[in-house]
């Protein structure tokens, strides 16, 4: 429950300039898609839904766009090139954000999605009497000293230990001079350890378990339940004409026939994409992109699946499989599979083993025998957690 009283006025940094490499994948973790949008979005989302003033991301060098529309294009957010370490990503944000003249700055792991309203009103709230505030949480078990060989040789006492999450938040003009001042070694374990090696104080607010750090593969695994399924089914033809290109699953084939329609007549993204606004009872492809539409005109389809995509995951909705049926005589879908599967993953954020691929003829029956045209069934399932 958000407080009555607004907050005071704060910008934040958001580190997403790291590799990842412990979550593994092709995709930096924190512009992996998780519960149904990129995971440094959900950030974003919670700070400005707290009324947060000027964001910098810090990025991977190379990689300022796909952070920003990963983030979904914030109108309050720029970008800057992090570093080697998480401490020279925030010392670069600091700076960055600095040209705004903020008073109190929220410094956070993209890596930390879920971010609760309620963590941020505690950190704003503990500035008034410290320099720095830190959400954290005890520590439920026993803990223990460890030998390179993995043999106990003592114990830890946990009544005095705290987990650290962040944000951290901090008076501007304290944790810039502290990153500034930094003589150490070694990088800090975090920020508030920066500030008190500059003298500063770190207030321990109550954090949540909300904020754990998304940092292996399995942390992805959404441990929600399903609280509803739901299906749906698309059905689409085109014609088959000369002089037309031949589009199939976001693919160019070469054939010496191409599909005629409106747009550039994907056959079988357009049944996926009625698959999508079926499950979720949207209308139709032409409800969302009529062909009476001159900006449609030779449209690549994609960008009508993302669209339905957007519209599920808006409704709460995760795709969780689908399965695409060509039905053609010709040409041989087969060699171009891979390509389609990895492309519809694309386009959909769906694993490419949830991505079911077939064709089939219809042993030269009907129009799709006399190869007239194309025809394309597709099934997808959605899931709404709880
Ligand atoms: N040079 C770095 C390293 C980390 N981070 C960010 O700091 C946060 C927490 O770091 P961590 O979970 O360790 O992320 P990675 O360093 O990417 O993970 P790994 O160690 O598995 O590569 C992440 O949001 C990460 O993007 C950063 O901005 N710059
Ligand atoms: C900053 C931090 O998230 C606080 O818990 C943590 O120290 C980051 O550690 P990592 O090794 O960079 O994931």
């Amino acid at each position: 429950m958000a407080s009555e009283t607004p907050l005071p006025a704060f910008s934040a940094i958001i580190v997403a300039a790291g590799k990842g490499l412990r979550a593994g994948g092709d995709t930096p973790k924190q512009f992996r898609k998780w519960r149904g949008k990129p995971v440094v979005m959900h950030s974003v989302d919670a700070l400005n839904a707290a009324g947060c003033g000027s964001i910098v991301i810090v990025a991977p060098p190379g990689l300022h766009a796909e952070a920003l529309a990963a983030a979904g294009e914030p109108a309050n957010a720029v970008t800057v090139d992090g570093g080697v370490t998480r401490q020279e990503s925030v010392r670069a944000g600091l700076e960055r954000i600095g040209e705004k003249k903020p008073e109190r700055v929220l410094i956070h792991d993209a890596a930390r999605p879920d971010l609760p309203m309620a963590v941020i009103e505690r950190l704003l709230a503990a500035l008034e009497t410290h320099a720095g505030a830190i959400p954290a949480l005890p520590v439920v078990d026993s803990l223990a000293v460890s030998d390179s060989n993995s043999t106990m040789t003592g114990k830890a006492d946990r009544e005095i230990l705290r987990r650290v999450q962040t944000p951290q938040a901090f008076r501007y003009a304290d944790i810039v001079a502290a990153h500034r001042s930094w003589t150490g070694a070694l990088d800090a374990g975090d920020d508030a350890q920066v500030l008190m090696a500059g003298g500063g104080s770190v207030a321990l607010v109550q954090g949540d378990e909300r904020l754990k750090k998304m940092t292996f593969a399995q942390d992805f695994a959404d441990g929600r339940t399903v609280a509803q399924f739901r299906v749906g089914q698309g059905y689409d033809v085109h014609r088959l004409q000369a002089g037309e290109e031949l589009w199939l699953c976001g693919i160019k084939l070469e054939y010496d026939m191409g599909l005629a329609g409106h747009s550039d007549a994907d056959v079988a993204l357009h049944a996926i994409t009625d698959a999508v606004l079926g499950a979720i009872g949207a209308g139709d492809i032409g409800t969302h992109f009529p062909p009476s539409d001159p900006q449609w005109s030779g449209a690549a389809s994609g960008q009508f699946l993302e669209h339905a995509v957007k519209l599920a995951n808006d409704a709460g909705y995760t795709l969780g499989n689908l399965d695409v049926t060509i039905i053609c005589e010709a040409p041989k879908i087969g060699p171009h599979r891979p390509a389609m599967r990895t492309e519809v993953a694309r386009l959909t954020g769906l694993a490419e083993d949830a991505v079911s691929i077939k064709a089939t003829t219809t042993e030269r029956l009907g129009f799709t025998g006399r190869a007239e045209g194309i025809a394309a069934q597709a099934i997808v399932g959605l899931c709404k957690l709880g």
